[in-house]
């Protein structure tokens, strides 16, 4: 029955909820209540602790890592959740701003009994949903009649896994002629994926040949550096000179991508800075979030080139794993085309963290 929502629709659904402070629900027997803590309030949190016994608070391994928990799990890290635990008791070990001036959070009860696939995919929806990665999960015997009773959205782990996974397809929706400063020749193109996550954009200028390398820019959306002009990063000045360099030569492709603070969205990203404010490195504050160092799926980028007929391009970048990555995807990257500008005394240390740590290219 095409009048309801797929897989595709109701992960969408659960990610809004999430955000919103609603809770989901995985699984059809067994399952598993989920909430985020990032919107968890203390009535809620009470109304889960009171649900029974196993109620954990789950926590990527990175952040388990940090807190010198074991991460039983691998990835993940299920703390059993005290009965008497407070929403700032909770917010404390999820979040990592008051770690040095509260170190001490524990002791920490880490489970290893049981499943923890349920838990995992719940880290993992909150991750997609651009959330702090830690949410507090209470088991539920007939999960599908609870999140009925609630009127709760519900996922089936086995027909989501492959769906979480997979790469997301986008529909062109609109492209219109927009001249630039650095380029009267250009053209917008909207993309719009079927998940109901971020739009990407494409910036085309001129006319460039389907059948030879482009002069491409895969841009990640940094709102700090792209519009604000922050000194932190380099990404203003890039994006610049991407176009400048593309409005030169009269043709080129630029791809603004919206995964802003490398794939964990500006509230995150912001979370990182005010950890770098604590004398954290960029890579350090995502792990100490619970973060890998670059969350981005540049498979989107290879799908957005190919959809508008590249296959082949000359990749203006310092990133070697982008290079990879778009070989991985398929695209062949003829030339490397070096994009170094916008270094200043506020950013010499990310730029040389990224070249030690992340291994850009100097
Ligand atoms: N998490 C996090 N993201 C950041 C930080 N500073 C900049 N970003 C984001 O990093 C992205 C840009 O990625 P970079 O690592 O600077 O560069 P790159 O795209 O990998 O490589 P180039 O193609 O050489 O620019 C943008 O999405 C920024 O919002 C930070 O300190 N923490
Ligand atoms: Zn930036």
């Amino acid at each position: 029955m095409t009048l309801s929502p797929d897989i595709t629709d109701l992960l969408a659904r659960a990610r809004a909820d999430l955000r919103m402070g609603v809770p989901v629900v995985l699984g059809s027997d067994h399952g598993l209540l989920v909430l985020s803590v990032e919107s968890l309030g203390p009535q809620r949190l009470a109304d889960v602790i009171a649900l029974g016994p196993d109620v954990d608070l789950v926590l990527t391994g990175r952040r388990a890592t940090t807190l010198k928990a074991p991460a039983y799990d691998g990835d993940i890290a299920r703390v059993a959740l005290p009965k008497d635990a407070t929403l700032e008791w909770v917010q404390a070990v999820a979040d990592p701003a008051d770690d040095l001036s509260h170190p001490m959070k524990g002791p920490l009860r880490i489970r290893r009994d049981g499943d923890a696939q349920l838990h995992r995919l719940a880290v993992t929806l909150a991750k997609s949903a651009r959330l702090l990665p830690a949410v507090v999960t209470a088991p539920v015997e007939d999960a599908a009649e609870f999140a009925s009773d609630h009127a709760l959205t519900r996922i089936d782990p086995d027909t989501a896994a492959p769906r979480l996974g997979a790469s997301v397809l986008f529909e062109e929706v609109v492209a219109a002629r927009v001249p630039l400063r650095a380029a009267q020749n250009a053209r917008l193109h909207v993309f719009r994926p079927e998940d109901g996550s971020e739009e990407h954009y494409a910036i085309e200028i001129g006319h460039p040949d389907r059948v030879k390398p482009v002069l491409a820019r895969l841009h990640s959306a940094c709102f700090t550096g792209d519009l604000l002009g922050s000194l932190k990063c380099d990404c203003g000045p890039q994006l610049n000179a991407a176009l400048e360099a593309m409005g030169e030569a009269g043709e080129g492709v630029l791809l603004y991508l919206n995964q802003e603070g490398r794939g964990i969205g500006l509230a995150n990203k912001m979370r990182a800075y005010a950890l770098q404010d604590q004398g954290f490195d960029t890579v350090e504050a995502n792990h100490r979030l619970g973060f890998e160092d670059d969350e981005r799926d540049f498979r989107i980028g290879a799908e957005l080139l190919r959809k508008l007929g590249f296959g082949s391009v000359r990749l203006m970048t310092n990133n070697p794993a982008k290079i990879a990555m778009m070989e991985k995807q398929g695209i062949t990257v003829a030339e490397r085309v070096p994009l170094k500008v916008g270094e200043n005394p506020h950013n010499t240390d990310y730029l040389a963290t990224k070249a030690r740590k992340s291994g850009h290219l100097l």
